[in-house]
């Protein structure tokens, strides 16, 4: 079995409307990932330990989700030297800024590469992990290629209504 080489987190099982974006594109790039809750605030010592073992497992990227006060990424960060991709997860009060806030401005020295808010966000940072695996992965590299390709060519299909004024 392949070992699992991207850890999906999030601060609660709210978020999965969002976080499910990354996990789709993981699996349609068969990366081997897992997905769970681990939450900053509500469980330090599991957030903690999942951080700290990280690297020994050879995960190569965590993507964490965060809404609100969104120190789940920062705080992975801080505890592991395995890159964090930060997706601010829109919350209820604040649409979201509040979240994207939280997670890019680290202090120098503890970076988190922040994404866009929601899912195309969170689609995102798993289109970024696969493409730090490409790097060393020609096969995967040419998928990805594919798949720029595909979405080269759904844009220059795109065609525009009539005026409707
Ligand atoms: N921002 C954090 C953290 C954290 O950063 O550790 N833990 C939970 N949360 C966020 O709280 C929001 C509301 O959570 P609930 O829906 O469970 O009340 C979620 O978006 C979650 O990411």
């Amino acid at each position: 079995m392949n070992s699992i080489q991207i850890g999906v987190v999030m601060g609660s099982s709210s978020d999965w409307d969002t976080m499910q974006h990354a996990v789709a594109i993981l699996q349609q790039f068969g990366i081997a990932h897992e997905a769970q809750v681990v939450s900053a605030h509500r469980m330090p010592d599991d957030m903690f330990r999942y951080a700290e073992a990280a690297a020994g497992r050879g995960l190569k990227a965590i993507i964490a989700g965060a809404g609100g006060a969104a120190h789940l990424p920062g705080m992975i960060a801080a505890k592991t030297p395995v890159p964090v991709l930060g997706v601010p997860v829109a919350s209820r009060h604040l649409q979201g800024v509040d979240s994207l806030h939280s997670i890019v401005q680290m202090p120098k020295g503890v970076p988190v590469a922040t994404f866009a808010i929601g899912a195309a966000g969170a689609a995102n940072a798993a289109l970024f992990a696969v493409a730090l695996l490409a790097n060393e992965d020609p096969a995967l590299r040419a998928k990805l290629e594919a798949f720029r390709a595909e979405q080269t060519a759904a844009a220059r299909a795109m065609t525009l209504p009539p005026v409707a004024v």
